[in-house]
């Protein structure tokens, strides 16, 4: 029952050049492919790559004509797409070995190391110690605990410059704040840098991030174009960038194993934290480890925590203050909240976030709406059937969460905000594992599932409400009258959104209406600190449909600022 899938272009939202020869290429390919016999049992499709479309989206979409388990063709790459509860429990638990590994992804060719990487390594011995380690060190609850005060403090800065701006009438992009923030957690638990101080390394490990994957993006799309690389320039411009930056991060990150092998020689101080580096140095010093890793090995890990923890965890922000700036009663309920748990003379604290249901099922509900990992990738090792359809070994298995945590199916209106359904005594009745993040129901995944399931979720469950809480607590968020917030996701593989928030400004009179208290933390680190919880009134900018104008208007507001001396 093979069906096939003649492509429409109204999803192509480029109409470039390029759309014009990929048109007449999936044309041949879908006359050609008329004669052949079908491979397998499942649906299969002939899809156009993805200019511009919303890549989770056209594949449900493609669900609800296929059915829960299709087969794609784009150009060179063939994929199958798993879109409901049921398949997916079959691929991550009924036969989770055979779907344990993941692919090498476009560019992969290009990284300096190869072989090393951890999220796509294959599932093997240096997999299963470095996930052990993970799971049971360098991620683990007691390790987490350790780094809460470097949370906490960034945490705080970061209300600190988002206040600042409302202050001195700055513009304040929040999107920016959030990586900046996400950014510097990150890399001062992996390797005690922030983005400060003269040599600013976490800037430039945020830099590089961000250049590798921008070009990693780009050399998949080649991969899926195939015989149409050639367009891709890949192999003289976005290949030759992609080896630069990761040379770049390799003499950086070389610099700061140095340092942190020179500490260790001197010793550390009582009570001075070990960061992750440091513990993944001990390991490779460690002749009785039961994988002997290499330097390479830790910088290759560093840079794939980097990557997999930092716009994850910074969308998942971005995507829950739309929300409720979108919703003021669900904003409303969430400050009484913290209002009668926490009161208004401290900030949220990780260790309040089980005494707040309400903030844990917004939390929840955002993660379900607006995945930030909405496409899981995984292949096969061995043929198989799954679902009752044949599926050939080293196929590239796509699950789309996207889909299934929108599923009429499993979810009463599914594409509604609505964090109720996640608070204790919902009619929704969904159960207790569905309060938990290893994904053994499988219409909530939000962390991927089983053994290959993601190993930052506990770290992120307690930055992200942390965050929330007290962005909630010290701001009011107001969009001018008649206007709404833009929910629509990015286009291709991003969970971002496709029109973020804009700068925020505000106003001296809003300001003027800001209350001061000082801010009680039982951390002595803190004793110090005063900050101003202020019920500042922010209003969006206009949601600007235009993307030309969009710019002139940001770029005629920092000219201004920069005249200003600001
Ligand atoms: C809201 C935040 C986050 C979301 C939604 C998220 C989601 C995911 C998902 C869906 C996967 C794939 C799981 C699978 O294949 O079943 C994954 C893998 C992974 N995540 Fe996260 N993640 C987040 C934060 C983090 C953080 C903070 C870190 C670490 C600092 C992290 C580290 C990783 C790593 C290393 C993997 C690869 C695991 C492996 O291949 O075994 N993630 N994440």
């Amino acid at each position: 029952m093979s069906k096939k899938f003649m492509p429409t272009y109204n999803d192509v939202v480029d109409a470039s050049a390029c759309t014009l020869i990929l048109r007449n290429f999936f044309q041949k390919l879908y006359v050609n492919s008329k004669s052949k016999p079908p491979e397998s049992t499942i649906s299969t499709s002939y899809w156009p790559p993805p200019l511009g479309s919303v890549l989770s989206k056209s594949f449900q979409t493609l669900a609800n004509r296929y059915g829960p388990l299709m087969q794609i063709r784009a150009g060179a790459s063939t994929c199958v797409v798993a879109s409901n509860a049921a398949v997916v429990k079959e691929i991550f638990k009924t036969q989770e070995l055979n779907f344990i590994s993941r692919p090498e992804f476009g560019g992969s060719e290009y990284f300096i190391y190869r072989g090393s990487r951890f999220v796509t390594a294959q599932y093997g011995d240096y997999w299963r110690f470095m996930k052990k380690l993970c799971m049971t060190r360098l991620l683990a609850a007691p390790q987490l605990d350790k780094f809460a005060d470097i949370r906490e403090e960034e945490k705080v800065k970061l209300v600190e410059s988002v206040m600042t701006c409302a202050r001195e009438g700055k513009l304040c992009d929040l999107r920016k704040e959030f990586t900046a923030f996400t950014n510097n957690v990150i890399c001062r638990m992996a390797m005690s840098t922030r983005c400060s101080g003269p040599d600013n390394d976490a800037e430039k490990v945020r830099r590089i991030g961000k250049t590798c994957l921008m070009l990693a993006g780009k050399l998949l799309i080649g991969d899926i174009l195939g015989p149409f690389k050639i367009f891709d320039f890949s192999r003289t411009g976005n290949g030759k960038k992609l080896v630069g930056a990761l040379k770049e991060y390799d003499c950086l990150v070389e610099r700061l194993i140095k340092e942190h092998e020179e500490k260790a020689m001197e010793g550390f101080k009582e009570g001075e934290g070990k960061d992750l580096m440091d513990i993944l140095l001990e390991i490779y010093n460690d002749p009785a480890a039961e994988i002997r890793i290499s330097k390479n090995d830790i910088e290759s890990f560093l840079l794939d925590l980097f990557f997999a923890g930092t716009d994850t965890t910074s969308v998942a922000l971005h995507w829950t203050t739309a929300e409720l700036i979108s919703n003021p009663e669900i904003f409303k309920k969430l400050r009484d909240e913290i209002n009668t748990v926490v009161g208004p003379n401290r900030l949220v604290r990780e260790s309040d976030i089980p005494n707040l249901p309400y903030l844990g099922a917004i939390i929840k509900e955002t993660l379900r709406i607006h995945p930030p990992a909405p496409l899981i990738i995984r292949e096969c090792a061995e043929d198989c059937n799954v679902n009752g359809s044949f599926i050939k070994a080293r196929t590239r298995v796509v699950t789309n969460v996207y889909a299934i945590m929108r599923d009429p199916n499993s979810w009463a209106n599914p594409n509604e905000f609505m964090p109720e359904r996640f608070m204790e005594g919902s009619e929704e009745k969904i159960g207790e594992h569905q309060m938990e993040f290893k994904g053994q129901n499988f219409r909530y995944l939000p962390f991927g599932s089983g053994r290959r399931g993601c190993p930052g979720a506990s770290l992120a469950m307690r930055v992200i409400p942390a965050t929330i809480g007290a962005m909630v607590q010290c701001f009011d968020w107001k969009i001018k009258d008649g206007e709404k917030i833009d929910l629509s996701p990015g286009p291709g593989f991003s969970a971002e959104m496709a029109h973020p928030l804009d700068p925020f400004s505000t106003t001296e009179s809003a300001w003027g209406q800001a209350s001061w208290v000082s801010l009680k933390n039982d951390s002595p680190r803190h004793d110090q600190t005063k900050l101003g919880i202020a019920r500042t009134e922010f209003s969006n900018w206009p949601l600007l449909n235009n993307s030309e104008e969009r710019r002139n208007k940001f770029c005629n507001t920092s000219e201004k600022n920069i005249r200003n001396g600001e």
